[in-house]
């Protein structure tokens, strides 16, 4: 059965259960439809071509019911955040060429230009002759058709579109669906823009089973009062984000079990889940089920789950990853965790030759090159052991940087760590720079010393910072991700 059939199902059942609340808003499973078959029927009327649709938008009823709009015409969605770059914007869309754009969100300045031709869809009138009886899902994506596009952040040059396929994205769901805590009649918090994969974790699950989104605004995630304020006033009981985002919420000493009685679990994916936010999101809820999953866009979200709990983190120095959803099998090929099956993505869109440098197949199954390093230990479960392309050679020694800010994290003292490499012009590692979160107010030249001291009992001596640098806090990207480009600027290029 098609993801579209099965919303459309939930719809005729609950039509007026509310399938995605706004701060103001909120909009029911009647109305979701509702809006997606009027974007369909723009599209086409304006589309000459099956080529995708780029929807550009912020976190919203009307972003989610143009991607929907889109699949129902048979065309993959593209979603770009409102909040992204001029500049980036048109690369993306050079390169996807896309047959319409529909703009959910008003745009100024560069954005007007760019986007002349756009369908305009920033507000929603419901159709009083809607029948949900009527709905016609015939050319609704199915099968191998390209879901959508993500366009990852592309470290240099040309951006690459991840394609996901319809049954990628039906073997997520229903992982999702069975795995965790069964979603129906849930509220589901929905932190990550719809341009970052993490927001399926919410979406497909939510809607195929009848459960309402909470969506946050960027306002709301970027001001704490803000945040808090929609938090405390809020039935929430799976909570979906990055773990930086829970880690700013933690902040907020309301934010305990306490207050939110109803939170059933936390799913956090797209990056680390260290394991000094596991332990302090275990003591603040510990009857609250922690699941940490992993995996790339180009697995569909993620792959991988374990379930974190006071043994794990006893047992374990890093958080797990975890095992394999069915239907992927993990193998871990010179260190490099390779991932084979059903969540592997089709392909970069129309670019042949990055698709050919990531994505093989191995005993006839679709295989994916992570860039992670891992390995899957004693008990069967998978670890991270960060990036391949954060390890970096200093003095002939081959160091994981992530491997140095993991034992810095195993100190007390230090609440955030991140270790930057120091390179000279013919980019040379020449020092090892440790960014820190520290408890004390002014760390001073005996503080360091003294944590010095204390991480040369975990570390090899080739592994220690030349470097370290106190900081408040650690920016966030747009996803919600540390960003670490940003703190790498901040200290004027690379360290
Ligand atoms: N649970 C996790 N623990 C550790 N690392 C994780 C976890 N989940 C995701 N990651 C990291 O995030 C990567 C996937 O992130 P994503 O697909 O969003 O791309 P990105 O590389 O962060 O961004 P972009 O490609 O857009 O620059 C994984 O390859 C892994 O390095």
């Amino acid at each position: 059965m098609k993801l579209l059939e099965q919303i459309i199902d939930v719809a005729k059942q609950k039509p007026d259960f509310t399938a995605l609340a706004e701060k103001d808003r909120a909009f029911s499973y009647r109305e979701l439809m509702d809006a997606s078959v009027q974007i369909a029927k723009l599209i086409e009327a304006e589309a000459d071509s099956m080529r995708p649709v780029l929807v550009f938008g912020r976190n919203d009823f009307l972003s989610l019911a143009a991607m929907l709009g889109t699949n129902l015409t048979g065309r993959a969605y593209i979603p770009v955040d409102a909040h992204t770059p001029a500049e980036r914007t048109e690369l993306i869309l050079s390169v996807s060429q896309p047959s319409v754009v529909i703009l959910t969100a008003e745009v100024e300045g560069n954005f007007k230009q760019l986007f002349s031709q756009a369908i305009d869809f920033t507000a929603y009138q419901a159709n009083p002759d809607f029948d949900l009886d009527k709905l016609d899902t015939s050319k609704a994506v199915s099968g191998s058709d390209i879901n959508y596009i993500i366009y990852t952040s592309g470290t240099t040059g040309v951006p690459k579109g991840v394609a996901v396929t319809h049954d990628n994205l039906v073997s997520f769901t229903r992982w999702m669906n069975e795995d965790f805590v069964k979603i129906s009649d849930n509220q589901i918090l929905e932190q990550p823009p719809y341009s970052f994969d993490l927001s399926i974790f919410s979406l497909y699950p939510s809607l195929t089973q009848g459960g309402s989104l909470v969506s946050l605004s960027k306002d709301e995630t970027n001001n704490f009062k803000l945040l808090f304020e929609r938090l405390n006033s809020t039935t929430i009981n799976t909570w979906i984000s990055t773990p930086s985002f829970v880690d700013i919420c933690l902040l907020d000493p309301s934010f305990v079990e306490a207050n939110h009685p109803s939170l059933q679990q936390f799913i956090f994916c797209g990056e680390e889940l260290t394991h000094k936010t596991g332990t302090k999101l275990l003591k603040a809820f510990p009857n609250v089920a922690i699941y940490n999953t992993y995996g790339p866009t180009e697995a569909t979200g993620a792959i991988s789950e374990i379930q974190v709990t006071p043994e794990i983190l006893e047992q374990y120095k890093r958080v797990p990853i975890g095992r394999a959803k069915p239907g992927v099998e993990l193998r871990i090929i010179d260190k490099e965790i390779v991932i084979l099956g059903d969540s592997v993505a089709k392909e970069y869109f129309e670019n042949p030759e990055k698709t050919a440098e990531a994505f093989f197949e191995i005993d006839g199954q679709p295989a994916y090159h992570t860039g992670d390093a891992g390995f899957i230990d004693e008990r069967g479960i998978l670890n991270y052991n960060g990036r391949i392309d954060f390890q970096v050679k200093f003095n002939g020694f081959r160091i994981e940087l992530q491997d140095i800010e993991s034992h810095l994290l195993g100190l007390e003292q230090v609440e955030k760590a991140l270790v930057l490499p120091q390179e000279n012009a013919d980019h040379k590692v020449t020092g090892l720079v440790a960014i820190l979160v520290v408890k004390e107010e002014s760390p001073d030249r005996a503080y360091t010393k003294a944590l010095k001291a204390e991480l040369s009992t975990s570390i090899m001596d080739y592994m220690m910072p030349t470097k370290f640098v106190y900081v408040d806090d650690f920016p966030l990207n747009q996803n919600g991700k540390v960003d670490r480009k940003a703190l790498e600027a901040s200290l004027g290029g690379k360290a």
